[in-house]
């Protein structure tokens, strides 16, 4: 699992450290480590560090100190260091550290040509030659700011960044990679937002912890490959911001059937899915459940739809009869009267009986006022803004959502009292106690139409296979939900490594993904 701290509960961590150690050496470890790293990818591109070149983008605090200390460990084994100043301030230590080991130092003038007062004898570069420098180097060190950032960027250092970054990504493979300094410089440290220019990073050296906005969309999709510099910090007893399950995590939580185990001890499933006008959606919901190993599937639909239903999943059972969860909504058009109100009666129902119930799509508009938490919605961003523009007089709109998933989430929490995933390139969940997830698994091919249907199904099978266990400690809702995220996303990239998936795809690779992610454990 990897764990998601606030800039504040890193720092607390960091103080008794700072307080007992001498002065600079926390940073020296830090920037040493970040050396080390960034070598290794010199070596990987150029095969070796020495000759090799490095520009490193310096802000004005501890995050600049970090990328000059590794820039000078760097210049000594031989690597070309130029650091770009964009402030008049740059850490002392660090500088004069470069300089020593033979480092150079610029400083970007402003539109003036007049370069910033204060920053003292570097040499005077227009911008336009240190983005060229930039875009021309091995790897560029992006230590701009920090875990001190109020904001997105601005000034000097936000004008480099937006024209480098237009740059780069118009670049054929060949430019630089770029190595983020704890954090790609102006990512909201906590929350993940992402207010002004940005230079998404290939990877990010974060210092003592993973911090929370590294994990959350959509600064996650900035962050690249993400790695923990261990600096010693004693977290224990901080209760982290976030949570990503990674596969171990998801092993613990699966449901694996014992040697005694039979179809109705492993779960059955109750799945409402499909109408005449999305006949396809109940096949995929049904084959997410079968194919993500329910002990057996109900199907309760029109007639067409169940017939569909039937061709694909010979397994299927249709009609009524006991269930330990339900999945419901996918491809359900709220104006279909007789498939809504069976969504309407089958809910009703569920939270009469205590049931754990998925509720995605359309049957997110039949939802009563408020429900428990073993109750899951799965929307998406479109359908998670009309969820709370009709709950409030709040008009949210799709891309309101997606630039603060997790407010979001949580307000459809609050409003609803169910726990909310949030579909997205990082799907985040929100579960009891304000619990977070956030996954980001799969790969973008895995946007295409009813992949989410099949995520519905793979869910209501997981939540099916420990019902009990739910209602018992309903904070597992969210978990699960996560390690359902979890398979989903792999299993799109099991069915076609870097290249298009389609949602039965999917669902047709989630058997091995299990099977992977058990590892073994699943044999009994
Ligand atoms: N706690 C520690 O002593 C350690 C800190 N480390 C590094 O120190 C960093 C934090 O250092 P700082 O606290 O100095 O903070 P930063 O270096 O992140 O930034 C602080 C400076 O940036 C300015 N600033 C903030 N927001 C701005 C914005 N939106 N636009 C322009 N300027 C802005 C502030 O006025 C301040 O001068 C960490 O991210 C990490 O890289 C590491 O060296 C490990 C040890
Ligand atoms: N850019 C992306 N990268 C990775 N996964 C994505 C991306 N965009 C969407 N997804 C995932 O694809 C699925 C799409 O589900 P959804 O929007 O419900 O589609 P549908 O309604 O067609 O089934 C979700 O699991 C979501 O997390
Ligand atoms: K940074």
């Amino acid at each position: 699992m990897i764990l998601g701290y606030t800039a504040a509960q890193v720092r607390a961590a960091e103080q008794p450290l700072l307080e007992s150690g001498p002065a600079g050496a926390l940073m020296e470890r830090a920037a040493f480590a970040l050396a080390v790293r960034v070598g290794r990818l010199l070596r990987e591109r150029r095969g070796r560090v020495r000759g090799s070149a490095v520009v490193l983008l310096v802000g004005p605090g501890n995050n600049g100190g970090d990328a000059l200390h590794a820039g000078a460990e760097l210049a000594r084994r031989g690597a070309r260091v130029l650091a770009v100043l964009t402030s008049t301030r740059a850490h002392d230590a660090g500088l004069a550290a470069l300089v020593a080991a033979g480092g150079r130092v610029v400083t970007v003038v402003g539109e003036d040509g007049v370069p910033p007062a204060g920053a003292g004898g570097a040499e005077p570069v227009w911008l336009g030659d240190a983005i060229a420098e930039a875009s021309a180097c091995d790897v560029v060190l992006d230590g701009l700011l920090g875990i001190g950032a109020r904001g997105g960027l601005r000034g000097e250092a936000a004008e480099l960044v937006l024209l480098l970054a237009e740059l780069l990504a118009d670049d054929a493979p060949g430019g630089p990679a770029v190595v983020a300094v704890d954090t790609p410089s102006g990512v909201g440290v906590d929350d993940g937002a992402v207010a002004g220019p940005l230079l998404p990073a290939d990877l990010t050296v974060t210092f003592g912890a993973a911090k929370a906005g590294l994990l959350l969309p959509p600064a996650s999709g900035v962050v690249g490959q993400v790695e923990v510099v261990d600096l010693g910090l004693d977290l224990v007893g901080r209760t982290p911001a976030v949570a990503r399950l990674e596969r171990d995590d998801v092993a613990a939580l699966w449901p694996v059937p014992g040697a005694s185990a039979q179809k109705y001890s492993r779960g059955v499933l109750g799945v409402v899915a499909g109408t005449a006008a999305y006949p396809g959606a109940g096949v995929l919901t049904v084959s997410g459940a079968v194919r993500g190993g329910a002990g057996m599937v109900r199907y309760l639909g029109p007639p067409g739809v169940t017939a569909a239903v039937l061709s694909a999943r010979p397994e299927v059972v249709a009609g009524e009869g006991r269930v330990q969860a339900w999945a419901l909504g996918p491809g359900v058009d709220p104006h279909d009267r007789v498939q809504a109100d069976r969504v309407r009666d089958v809910l009703g129902e569920a939270l009469v009986q205590g049931l754990p119930v998925v509720v995605d799509a359309g049957g997110l508009s039949l939802l009563p006022g408020r429900v428990p938490p073993w109750v899951v919605l799965t929307p998406h961003a479109g359908e998670l803004a009309d969820l709370v523009s009709v709950r409030t007089d709040e008009e949210v709109g799709r891309a309101a959502v997606e630039a603060e998933p997790l407010r979001w989430a949580r307000r459809a929490r609050e409003l609803t009292g169910a726990t909310v995933l949030l579909k997205g390139p990082t799907t985040v969940v929100v579960g009891v106690h304000d619990a977070v997830y956030a996954q980001a698994d799969g790969p973008a091919w895995l946007a295409t139409a009813g992949s989410g249907d099949v995520l519905t199904g793979l869910l209501g099978a997981l939540l099916a296979g420990r019902a009990a266990d739910v209602l018992e400690d309903p904070t597992l809702a969210a978990a699960l939900a996560a390690a359902a995220a979890l398979v989903h996303g792999r299993a799109a990239e099991r069915a076609q490594p870097g290249g298009p998936v389609s949602a039965l795809a999917v669902a047709d690779a989630l058997p091995a993904e299990v099977a992977a992610v058990l590892d073994g454990r699943g044999a009994r």
